[in-house]
């Protein structure tokens, strides 16, 4: 295992009911920034109980709505406009891993000197952050409990990640009942996103971590036996409060301590989103069987242990073990209705090497748990995928 500090600050309020907290949670006297999305929270009741919580406990609030899947550097500025002009110094963030993420950039941008973007760019760090409250809305992204976040910019369409500590929630409220008005796509995109997080951290080289790899594999275990009923209609509350809790864990920083990381499978996936808009957890789906493919002599040993451990196989021929550990993997996307390869996408044929050029530019490679997949290995992963 290799050295580490873990320091997660981030408050959860996990349950129904729960979105009263608000109220308390924010310190009396805040002026805050109530930011969500497209408006689903009108329709499922999640707006009027925000609203009612910030009232109840006497809070000044102006609301900003129209934050995008993807969120958009362009729209994420008018936020922060909002904000210095009517000096809101608290943001809360109710809606999908796309509102937390660009209200993380909300948050480090209102009393920032700078251009915003550098902050994206990593070329300057946030300097004064305004505290940052979360009501989840979609299981997916552990953006709730983490210090990232990936915006998008119509401009230079680029799609970043970036990441501070200072722009962790102070507290998020995990609410089961606000994911039952999410489309089925949704949900089947959140238990991939989730998935994928975990093997991302999990399938690399054996870095003597069993608890690391038991944690990640209880995760991924969790999701397979849930994937179905999280999928279900009407609602089931006990399995979408599951999901919820696996998203969150999944990548807030305790499975992946102290042992290698991939990672290459995002990386790709945001430059596919970037040039087409496919939803980002689909792309990972679409990347991950080519990740897969051209990494297996690396990943071999931890293969053979996803094998046995996640889907039971640990009997005969160790390749036919892999192949069918990559298939059961493939056909679980597939069970949530998320399509597994790029082969459904009918993309054109200058998409590997369109993402091979971007990342090599930006100087984004090497990536992988070993930095060595280098333009050439990009472009046979999309080609595999
Ligand atoms: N910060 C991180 O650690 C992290 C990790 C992975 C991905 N991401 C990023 O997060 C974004 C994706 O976030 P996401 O998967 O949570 O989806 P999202 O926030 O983009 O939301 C997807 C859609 O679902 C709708 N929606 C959200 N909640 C709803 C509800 N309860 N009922 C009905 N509709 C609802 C939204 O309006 C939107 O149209 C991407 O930009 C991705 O790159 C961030």
């Amino acid at each position: 295992m290799e050295n580490f500090v873990f320091h997660n600050p981030v408050k959860v309020i996990f349950g129904k009911g729960q979105i009263k907290a608000v109220g308390r949670e924010i310190p009396k006297g805040s002026r805050v920034l109530f930011a969500y999305g497209g408006g689903s929270i009108k329709k499922n009741g999640v707006h009027a109980q925000v609203v009612e919580a910030l009232a109840s406990a006497g809070l000044e609030f102006r609301e900003f709505a129209g934050i995008e899947p993807n969120p958009r550097f362009e729209t994420l500025m008018k936020a922060v406009e909002l904000a210095r002009a009517e000096k809101l110094d608290y943001v809360l963030a109710v809606g999908g891993g796309s509102v937390v993420d660009g209200c993380k950039l909300v948050a480090a941008a209102i009393d920032f000197a700078g251009d915003p973007w550098d902050i994206v760019c990593r070329k300057a760090a946030p300097t004064n952050a305004m505290p940052l409250g979360v009501v989840l809305t979609l299981p997916a992204t552990g953006s709730e409990m983490n210090l990232f976040s990936v915006i998008s910019r119509d401009e230079t369409g680029e799609k970043l990640g970036w990441g501070h500590p200072s722009v962790m929630p102070r507290f998020s409220v995990l609410d089961p009942e606000t994911t039952y008005s999410l489309p089925a796509r949704q949900v089947g995109n959140g238990v991939v996103d989730a998935f994928v997080h975990v093997l991302e951290q999990y399938l690399t080289y054996p870095a003597e971590a069993p608890l690391q790899d038991r944690l990640a594999e209880s995760v991924l275990s969790t999701l397979v036996e849930i994937g179905a009923k999280a999928m279900a209609t009407p609602p089931d509350y006990q399995a979408r409060a599951n999901l919820m809790w696996c998203a969150t864990m999944a990548l807030n920083g305790l499975i992946g301590q102290g042992v290698p990381q991939d990672w290459a499978t995002h990386m790709i996936g945001h430059e596919l989103t970037a040039l087409t808009g496919i939803d980002h957890a689909r792309t990972l789906a679409a990347v991950w069987p080519g990740v897969v493919a051209v990494k297996r002599p690396e990943k071999r040993a931890k293969l053979l242990q996803y094998a046995a451990r996640v889907w039971g196989l640990s009997d005969g021929d160790e390749d036919a073990r892999i192949d069918a550990a990559v298939a059961k993997t493939r056909d679980f996307f597939e069970s949530v209705g998320v399509p597994a390869g790029l082969g459904g996408y009918n993309l054109g044929a200058d998409i590997p090497e369109a993402i091979a050029r971007r990342l090599s530019e930006r100087g984004g490679l090497p990536l992988g748990e070993r930095g060595d997949i280098d333009a050439d290995q990009v472009r046979r992963i999309l080609q595999a995928a």
